[in-house]
C-alpha cells in the first residue's frame, strides 16, 4: 500500500491511495458472518474501558474536530444557513481556546450539506482546503430513477464537491442481490471521477449485522472510499454493535487487498464522551492509521457544540451554556 506524507502545522496528512476496487467475490461475500451477540457483548465492554486517558482528552478531542464532517441537511437550509456553518468549520472551537491548548490551524474534516447549497459552500470555504461533501443519489432514501442518480453525481462534482456520499440501494441487501449492489456502487463511484465516494449503508434498514458485513464488503469490492453507517434519517443509525461490524469488514478487506477504507459513523452522535468511545473503537481495530481525517470521519450535526464545551471545561474549569455553541 502506497502512501504520500506531508506536514501541516497540526497534523502530518498521509493522502491514501485510493482503494480502486475489485471484481466482484461472491465466495468472500457470502463467507462474511456476523456473530450479534458476540459483538453486541463486545460493543457494551467500550463505555468501561479507559481506552483514552483523561490528561489526553483534549488532543482527542481536538482530533475528533479534525474529523467531523460538519453536516446540515434540512429541508429549510439556506445559504446564510451553509455561510455560518463553513465559519464554523474554518473555526470550530474559539481561538483563545484553541491557544491555551496550544493547537493552530484545527478545522473541521469537511463540510457536508445537499446539492443546492455546494456552491455556497464552496464560496464560503475557498482557501480553507476544506473540502465540501454532497449527499447523492436521491438521498435519503436513494429510490429515484437510477440514471438521474448517477446524474445527481455528476452534476455536484460539477458544482465543486469533492466528496460525495451516495445512499446504497436497500433492497439490493434485502434480497441479496450482490451483483446489483456491486454494480451499482461501481457506477456510482465511476460517475464521482476524482472526488471522493462514501457508500451510505443505511444499517438501521438492513435488517441483520451479516447484511452489514456483506454490504460492507460489496461496497469496498466495488470501489468506496469510505464506508458510512446511516443518513441520519433512518430511525436507528450509527451504533457501537453495526460499527465493529463494519470496521471488521474493512480490516478484512484490507488484510486481503491491501487498501484501506475509511469509516463514517453517522447519525445521532452527538456527545463528546461518544466521540471518544468511536476514536478508542477505531484504534483498537484498526489502529492509530484510522484515526486521521483521510479514513475516519463523524457525520454529525450537533456533535461540534458539546466537544467545545468539553474543550472550554478543560481550559477554563467552567461549563459555558448550550446556547453559546448553538451551530455545530
Ligand atoms: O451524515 C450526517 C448525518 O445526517 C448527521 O446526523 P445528525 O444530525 O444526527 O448528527
Amino acid at each position: 500500500m502506497q502512501t504520500t506524507t506531508s506536514e501541516t502545522s497540526t497534523l502530518p496528512q498521509t493522502v491514501e491511495v485510493r482503494n480502486p476496487g475489485m471484481a466482484l467475490d461472491l465466495d468472500w461475500v457470502m463467507r462474511a458472518t456476523a456473530n450479534r451477540s458476540a459483538i453486541e457483548r463486545r460493543a457494551a465492554t467500550l463505555g468501561g474501558r479507559r481506552s483514552i486517558k483523561k490528561d489526553y482528552q483534549a488532543a482527542w478531542l481536538a482530533r475528533a474536530i479534525s474529523c467531523i464532517d460538519l453536516t446540515t441537511l434540512a429541508g429549510d437550509d439556506t445559504p446564510g444557513r451553509v455561510r455560518r456553518l463553513c465559519a464554523k468549520a474554518r473555526q470550530p472551537v474559539r481561538a483563545d481556546i484553541l491557544e491555551a491548548l496550544g493547537l493552530t490551524g484545527l478545522t473541521t474534516g469537511a463540510v457536508c450539506v445537499y446539492h443546492d447549497m455546494i456552491g455556497t459552500a464552496v464560496e464560503a470555504l475557498e482557501g480553507s482546503g476544506i473540502p465540501v461533501a454532497a449527499v447523492s443519489t436521491g438521498f435519503p432514501a436513494g429510490l429515484s430513477p437510477f440514471h438521474l442518480r448517477v446524474a445527481e453525481i455528476e452534476e455536484s462534482v460539477k458544482a465543486g464537491a469533492s466528496e460525495i456520499d451516495i445512499v446504497i440501494s436497500r433492497r439490493h441487501v434485502l434480497m441479496g442481490n450482490w451483483q446489483a449492489l456491486y454494480d451499482e456502487m461501481q457506477a456510482f463511484r465511476a460517475a464521482c471521477g476524482p472526488a471522493h465516494v462514501k457508500a451510505i449503508l443505511a444499517t438501521g434498514e438492513l435488517g441483520t449485522l451479516r447484511n452489514v458485513a456483506r454490504a460492507s464488503l460489496v461496497c469496498m469490492m466495488a470501489g468506496a472510499d469510505f464506508i458510512k453507517t446511516s443518513t441520519g434519517k433512518e430511525s436507528v443509525n450509527a451504533t457501537l454493535p453495526v460499527s465493529l461490524t463494519m470496521i471488521r469488514a474493512i480490516r478484512e478487506f484490507h488484510d486481503g487487498t491491501g487498501h484501506r477504507v475509511g469509516y463514517k459513523p453517522a447519525g445521532g452522535i452527538s456527545k463528546a464522551k461518544d466521540a471518544l468511545l468511536y476514536l478508542a473503537l477505531m484504534k483498537d481495530e484498526l489502529g492509530n492509521r484510522w484515526l486521521r481525517p483521510d479514513l475516519f470521519r463523524f457525520g454529525a450535526s450537533s456533535l461540534l457544540g458539546d466537544i467545545e464545551r468539553q474543550l472550554e471545561h478543560h481550559v477554563t474549569g467552567a461549563y459555558s451554556a448550550n446556547h453559546r455553541h448553538a451551530i455545530g
